[in-house]
């Protein structure tokens, strides 16, 4: 059931770039606890993320994968660590929208691979990181905003406190998806 409900984005199109943070030791856990690094998402969320990418592309530009869909059991561990709703969803409360297949963790780089500025790293969690700070480089700022209002065109939400996070538009409608990452 749960298979079916999410899709492998790289099955769809495999024009984004992948740094899948938690399959790896270098996230704020400082441990990879993610089998691979694979991007579930729900079909229309990665349709979705398609076209935004292909108009990414348009601008000299692709995305950049850092995490999709989550599993419950991971949002517990990083709430275990980090016990602040502002940057970790209460996996005891209402979940994340990643737990739900319909969020995710990005960023871009130009089409040859070199990262765009964005002012801090992925899950940097203080002000730096707020997209309501604009006390940032100018170009920092313009690179931003050329994620978001992209991102914006396709159904997606930005929160407040993390520049890199973007939930697709029915979020917490969609239900919590108990799915562990299938690894080849
Ligand atoms: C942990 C961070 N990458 C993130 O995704 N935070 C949001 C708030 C979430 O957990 O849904
Ligand atoms: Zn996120």
């Amino acid at each position: 059931q749960n298979s079916k409900q999410l899709v492998l984005l790289d099955t769809i199109n495999d024009g984004f770039a992948y740094d899948i943070r938690y399959a790896t030791s270098n996230n704020f856990l400082k441990e990879a606890f993610y089998d691979c690094a694979a991007c579930y998402l729900r079909p229309e969320v990665a349709n979705a993320l398609k076209e935004a990418n292909h108009y990414f592309c348009e601008m000299g530009y692709k995305i950049v994968l850092f995490d999709c869909y989550r599993p419950v059991s991971a949002q517990k561990k990083m709430w275990k660590v980090f016990p602040n709703p502002q940057y970790v969803a209460n996996p005891y409360k209402s979940g994340s929208v990643h737990n739900r297949g319909a969020a995710v963790d990005i960023s871009l780089a130009k089409l040859d691979g070199i990262p765009v500025d964005m002012g801090t790293d992925h899950d940097f969690f203080g002000r730096e990181a707020h997209i309501d700070n604009t006390s940032l480089p100018k170009q920092v700022l313009q690179n931003r905003k050329i994620l978001q209002d992209g991102m914006r065109k396709f159904g997606f939400e930005t929160i407040r406190t993390e520049w890199w996070h973007f939930n697709y538009k029915k979020n917490y409608s969609f239900q919590i998806i108990d799915f562990n990452f299938e690894c080849n």
